[in-house]
C-alpha cells in the first residue's frame, strides 16, 4: 500500500482528548491481516540483516504493533509502562509534560546489559514520551536504541527530543 492509501485509513479526530488538538486515530491500521503485514513490512524494513535482541513497546498504542515487531524481528518483547503497573524490582524516569509531569517504568531486568533495543510507540508527537523511555532503556543497559513509529507529525519536532535513529512510515 502507498504512504497515502495508508494515510486515509487514519482519521483526524478535531478537539479530543481535548479542544485544539486534531487527534490521529490510528484504530484503522488494525482492522484486516492485509494492513496490518502492510504496516509491519515498512515498520520492521530499516532493520533487516540488523541485530535486533528487544523491542520495547510504550503503553498503550505502542502495544499493539510493538508486539507483531517482536514476532516478525523474532526479537524478545517488553512493556514500558505508566506508573504503578509493573511489579518490580522497577526503573522509572520522570519527564514533562504540556501541564505536569508523567513517568515510565520497565522492569530492572526485563534489559541485558548491550541489549540493541527497537523502541516502538504509535505516534511521535512532542517526543517527550519517547526520549524519556530512551533514557530508561539506556539505563537498563541498552547498548544502542532505534526509534520506531507508525505515525509522526513532524510539525512538532519530536526528533529533536533525542538523538537515536528513527523510523515512521507516516509523516505529517
Ligand atoms: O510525543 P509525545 O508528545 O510525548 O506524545 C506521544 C504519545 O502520546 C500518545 O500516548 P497517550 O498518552 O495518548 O497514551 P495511549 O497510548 O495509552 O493512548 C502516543 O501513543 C504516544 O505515546
Ligand atoms: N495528535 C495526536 N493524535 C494521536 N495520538 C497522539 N499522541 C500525541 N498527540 C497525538
Amino acid at each position: 500500500m502507498t504512504e497515502k492509501e495508508l494515510k486515509a485509513i487514519v482519521v483526524d479526530v478535531p478537539d479530543f482528548p481535548k479542544q485544539g488538538i486534531i487527534f490521529k486515530d490510528i484504530s484503522g491500521l488494525l482492522s484486516t491481516n492485509e494492513i496490518r503485514s502492510d504496516v509491519v513490512d515498512k515498520l520492521t524494513q530499516p532493520y533487516q540483516g540488523k541485530r535486533i535482541d528487544v523491542v520495547a513497546g510504550i503503553e498503550s498504542r505502542g502495544f499493539l504493533f510493538g508486539m507483531l515487531l517482536a514476532q516478525k524481528l523474532k526479537a524478545k518483547f517488553i512493556m514500558i509502562r505508566k506508573p504503578g503497573k509493573l511489579p518490580g524490582p522497577i526503573l522509572k524516569t520522570s519527564y514533562e509534560l504540556e501541564y505536569g509531569t508523567d513517568s515510565l517504568e520497565i522492569q530492572e531486568k526485563s534489559i541485558k546489559e548491550d541489549d540493541v533495543v527497537l523502541l516502538h510507540d504509535d505516534v511521535l508527537a512532542t517526543g517527550g514520551t519517547a526520549a524519556a523511555a530512551i533514557t530508561l532503556l539506556k539505563e537498563a543497559g541498552a547498548s544502542k536504541v532505534y526509534a520506531n513509529f507508525v505515525l509522526e507529525l513532524g510539525f512538532l519536532n519530536g526528533r529533536k527530543q533525542f538523538s537515536e535513529s528513527t523510523h515512521s512510515i507516516l509523516k505529517y
